[in-house]
């Protein structure tokens, strides 16, 4: 497990302008100072919670995975007295390149003849029905 530095909040609290701006989600402590120009919510937002805990602002927004992998970029600690739940404040586990997940349905249950016989009937029964035409215009000729 990676060893982060440990602040307090009131350390945290000491870098809250435009040109020094730390804030903490879920226990993390964030840099985000060369983040704020690239923030595609912009730099406000971020600035209005500098130097304070902002995971529910960061939550309620509902930011995406990518948006959460970030987080890890500018991770200089973790905040004081934070209990996360197992190795949480590890880095987010990045999913596998060139990783595709698949569903496959098998269905074993169908036999074989089954599926000719579903090809074969409405053949059957359409030969029928023009035999049956072709019997039946030639009686009435008659
Ligand atoms: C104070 C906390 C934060 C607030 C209030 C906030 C707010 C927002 C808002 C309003 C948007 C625009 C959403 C939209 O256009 O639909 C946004 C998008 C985004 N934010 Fe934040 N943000 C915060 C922190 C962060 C942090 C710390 C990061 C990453 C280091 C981040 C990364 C992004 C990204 C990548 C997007 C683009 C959309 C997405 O991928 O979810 N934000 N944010």
């Amino acid at each position: 497990m990676a060893e982060y530095t440990v602040f307090s909040l009131s350390q945290v609290a000491q870098h809250k302008s435009k040109k020094d701006c730390w804030l903490v989600i879920d226990g993390r402590v964030l840099n985000l100072t060369k983040f704020l120009d690239e923030h595609p919510g912009g730099e406000e937002v971020l600035t209005e919670c500098a130097g304070k805990d902002a995971t529910q602002a960061f939550n309620d927004i509902g930011h995406s995975k990518s948006a959460q992998k970030l987080l890890l970029k500018y991770q200089v600690g973790v905040v004081q007295g934070y209990t996360f739940k197992g190795d949480s404040h590890a880095p987010i586990e990045e999913p596998k390149k060139n990783e595709m997940s698949a569903l496959v349905i098998k269905d074993d249950h169908i036999p074989k003849h089954a599926t000719l016989v579903e090809f074969f009937l409405p053949l059957l029964l359409a030969a029928s029905y023009f035999a049956y035409r072709c019997l039946n215009a030639g009686s009435s000729t008659l």
